[in-house]
């Protein structure tokens, strides 16, 4: 497809927004450059929605401002900002055809475009969606999955400045959204397009985002590559926000000697924390960087007793009890073929794959405090 619009930076500064009591926004900043495609990952009601709406123009902050293409937009009509949003609830005319539905964009006075070019418009992204064949159909008659597609098609349909969608693959079921995700992936890569895409999938954020923010409660906790918030997550929220089986967190306090100790585990780690000795933190471990074994060449080794197997695939999940505290593992499955319950187990990790937290707060998640 041909790039029709020159694609905008989307910033949002200081971005307040409050329904009545409820603070939606609480200071939202937010830099996403000319033609990236930003994922924006959280929890139902941390603010997605509104964050888009409000770039878009359709909610008016009650603080801060929103720039495209380093302009404010302050006072600028939805119309006039030149993005297009996808919503989850598709806002299609249910009577008419899916054709039509992704014509109408092509109508309006802004974005009119010729009718060969259109047509050749409109089935080049129903064919990218696959949708060709559903293009006679009334949108009424078609699946949620398939009326999502449509939804998504309107939008990529009209040149935009920048794309902002709202949980696009939603109502996809796993096998069509991987498939479209890989799509998605390549149409902004295509079209170098500005991509703000909302999601509270994990998997679907590391596999789309150029880079990716974390939001809760309003804010913007985290943004970064991919490998940044895997690998150096802020806090405790971010670390449980990213990979399945979860990150092991395993409360404890520092030691005399300034290392790792789990009291409720019956081990300490030769791990320096940088905290005053009896400061209470957590180790975070993910369950793919402890291997079944013992440990060689520097690694760390903690002994326990296997609680429970769980067959992933090709992957078993294993769950070894230290103490009263639990840790779990992900092994190739031939490694935890023989495992049965209370087997004595050791396991190894790699002292630079652990990460060390804070507690957490009732209101806080424990931030990171190695490096
Ligand atoms: N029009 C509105 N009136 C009142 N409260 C609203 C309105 N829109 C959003 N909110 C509230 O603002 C907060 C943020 O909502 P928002 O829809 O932005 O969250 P979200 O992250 O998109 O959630 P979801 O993933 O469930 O769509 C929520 O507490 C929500 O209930």
């Amino acid at each position: 497809m041909t790039p029709a619009s020159a694609s905008a930076s989307v910033a949002l500064r200081g971005v307040h927004k409050s329904y009545g009591r409820t603070t939606a926004l609480d200071g939202i900043e937010l830099d996403v450059a000319e033609g990236e495609f930003f994922c924006l990952l959280g929890p139902s009601g941390a603010g997605k929605t509104t964050t888009l709406k409000t770039i878009a123009g359709l909610e008016e902050p009650d603080a801060g401002t929103v720039e495209l293409g380093g302009r404010e937009m302050t006072g600028v009509e939805p119309y006039d900002r030149g993005v297009a949003m996808c919503f989850e609830s598709y806002a299609l005319y249910p009577h008419r055809s899916a054709y039509d539905n992704l014509a109408s964009p092509l109508r309006s006075p802004k974005y009119r475009l010729p009718g060969a070019e259109a047509r050749t418009r409109i089935h080049e992204v129903a064919e990218l969606l696959g949708i060709e064949r559903l293009l006679e159909r009334p949108v009424g008659a078609l699946s949620n999955g398939q009326r999502q597609r449509v939804a998504l098609g309107r939008v990529l349909v009209r040149p935009a400045r920048a794309f902002l969608l709202d949980e696009p693959l939603s109502h996809l079921d796993a096998k069509l959204r991987q498939a479209m995700r890989a799509e998605l992936k390549a149409i902004g890569d295509v079209r170098h397009t500005t991509t703000l895409y909302v999601t509270h999938d994990s998997v679907e954020a590391l596999a789309l985002g150029d880079r990716i923010g974390v939001i809760r409660d309003g804010r913007i906790t985290q943004t970064g590559t991919r490998e940044e918030i895997w690998h150096r997550p802020y806090d405790t929220f971010v670390a449980r926000a990213f990979g399945r089986p979860l990150i092991n967190l395993l409360p404890g306090t520092v030691t005399a000697e300034g290392h790792f100790g789990s009291a409720e585990g019956g081990f300490e780690l030769p791990v320096d924390v940088p905290a005053a000795p009896g400061t209470a933190v957590q180790l975070g471990v993910r369950p793919r960087d402890i291997t079944l074994g013992e440990a060689v060449g520097g690694a760390l080794e903690l002994t326990g007793t296997v609680y429970v197997t769980e067959v992933l695939g090709r992957a078993t999940e294993v769950t070894v009890r230290l103490g009263s505290r639990h840790l779990s593992l992900v092994a190739p499955r031939a490694a935890a073929a023989g495992l049965r319950v209370d087997d004595p187990v050791r396991l190894s990790v790699r002292p630079e794959s652990l990460l060390l937290f804070e507690a957490d707060r009732p209101e806080r998640p424990g931030r990171r405090i190695t490096p």
